[in-house]
């Protein structure tokens, strides 16, 4: 279920994972017509964005852009994963995407704002046609913590997305539920560096996935596929 690659250095795996998502974006309009991905946020993505963002055999006009998960930030600061999306992703041929985003305004994700991003995703082509992860080195993904305050219902629910506040996360945050995100023609998942190699082993091994939430990712049971590098 889990098919691991791994490649030399940073800038071949960023044309690698944006070649793989090309692929299904592009067969997701040859069948539906559009196609819908949620990219992870945080620091890793950014050459892997700089790489897919680039692509003119993709009809970015019929691609809608979303984020697995975001801090409960606006574009103006510089914790946004929508503001790495924008400056990454969405330029040169990518800047014909419609981007959805999951921040909704103000300081707290409150259930009258959950429920204006939930709006926002209605139209959301599904399923996607490509998710890919991110992970970080306590073990997260999207943004299901260890420790988050709704991570057994954002493991559960149906969805679409759902508020999560952890000691780990910084920010209040939104986060696509896992359901959700399992709807997708492919899963990757995008680490890099040899402490997220290792974090990925810890996480494979025996033990509670509220300890290492990206566990719930790894024992779905749909095929992963793993991207890494040094
Ligand atoms: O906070 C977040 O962190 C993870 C991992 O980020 P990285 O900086 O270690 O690459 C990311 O996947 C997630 O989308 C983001 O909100």
């Amino acid at each position: 279920m889990l098919d691991r690659r791994s490649f030399a250095d940073k800038t071949t795996l960023a044309k690698e994972l944006a070649d793989a998502v090309a692929g299904r974006i592009n067969a997701a309009i040859a069948e539906r017509g559009e196609a819908a991905i949620a990219v992870s946020g945080g620091s890793t993505p950014a050459r892997f964005f700089a790489a897919l963002g680039k692509r003119k055999d993709i009809d970015w006009g019929k691609v809608v852009v979303t984020l697995v998960d975001e801090r409960w930030v606006d574009e103006l600061n510089e914790r946004s994963n929508a503001a790495l999306v924008n400056e990454k992703l969405l330029q040169g041929p990518a800047a014909s995407a419609r981007f959805l985003p999951l921040y909704s305004g103000g300081a707290e994700p409150d259930a009258a704002r959950i429920a204006r991003t939930a709006a926002g995703l209605q139209h959301l082509p599904h399923p996607f046609a490509a998710v890919v992860l991110g992970m970080g080195s306590d073990g997260h993904t999207a943004s299901f913590f260890p420790g988050g305050d709704t991570l057994a219902q954002a493991l559960s629910a149906s969805g679409p997305v759902i508020a999560i506040r952890a000691p780990g996360a910084g920010e209040p945050r939104v986060t696509f539920t896992l359901p959700r995100l399992l709807e997708t023609d492919a899963l990757f998942l995008h680490i890099e560096g040899e402490d997220k190699a290792q974090v990925l082993e810890t996480a494979l091994a025996d033990g509670p996935v509220e300890e290492m939430p990206v566990r719930a990712v790894l024992r779905a049971g749909r095929p992963m596929t793993v991207y890494w590098c040094p």
